[in-house]
């Protein structure tokens, strides 16, 4: 599902990342890792955000550095602290991404509905608490048809009920369209409610399976 050719992430002369010739089959994957250890760097880098050395394919074959239009389409990404125009409303920011993302139409009513957002979703998102930031951009991350979904910190701010919603999120994509998924995530990830394929450790500049 994923490669890793080369891949070197610099901060000034800082490494902070370095992957050669690894490979993530389809899943479900929780990344762990201690404060500083690289999981956003490496979340941030896969969406296409940061700028690395070497290069990223998807399904082997479509180049984050090539084809980046295309990959960007099947690549989605929601951010630990996610920051949004604060003039903009949920609506306007879902429909934005929607269209970027090539999403079926009305496809995000489900993920407003279940995740009870209607209240709030048509108001400026400079008067959403952190929480409804937080659901706001896992349903933006969920917009479209994409073969993976990144989701940095995705269990911060929201409550329990949530949770169990966003979980709920996950499996169905998983069950029904195959999509893969990395979390990075300091709590616990429910492997009851969700079929974690592997644990994966960022250590040492580095990416590995956890046993
Ligand atoms: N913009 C930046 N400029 C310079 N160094 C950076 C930058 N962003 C991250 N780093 C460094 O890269 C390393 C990895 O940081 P990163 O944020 O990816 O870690 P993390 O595992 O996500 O941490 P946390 O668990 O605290 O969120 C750290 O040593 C950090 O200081």
């Amino acid at each position: 599902m994923l490669k890793f050719i080369n891949f070197r992430k610099l901060y000034g002369g800082f490494p902070a990342l370095k992957i050669d010739g690894f490979s993530i089959d389809s899943g479900i994957y929780w990344i762990k890792g201690v404060n500083g250890s690289g999981k956003s760097t490496l979340l941030k880098s896969i969406a296409g955000i940061l700028s690395f050395e070497g290069d990223i394919l998807l399904d082997n074959s479509i180049s984050i550095k090539k084809q980046p239009v295309e990959y960007r389409k099947l690549v989605n990404f929601a951010e630990a602290e996610p920051i949004f125009p604060e003039f903009l409303t949920g609506q306007e920011l879902i429909a934005l991404f929607a269209q970027a993302k090539d999403a079926p139409v009305g496809q995000e009513q489900h993920y407003i509905d279940t995740m009870q957002m209607q209240a709030y979703v048509n108001r400026p998102v400079g008067t959403y608490s952190s929480g409804m930031l937080k659901k706001l951009s896992l349903v933006l991350a969920f917009m479209g048809k994409p073969k993976l979904i990144l989701l940095d910190e995705p269990l911060i701010t929201i409550d329990t009920a949530s949770l169990k919603i966003l979980n709920s999120w996950i499996a169905e994509r998983y069950n029904q369209e195959g999509t893969s998924f990395l979390l990075s995530s300091h709590q616990a990830l429910e492997h009851a409610e969700l079929p974690i394929a592997r644990e994966l450790l960022v250590e040492n500049q580095t990416l590995q399976f956890i046993a």
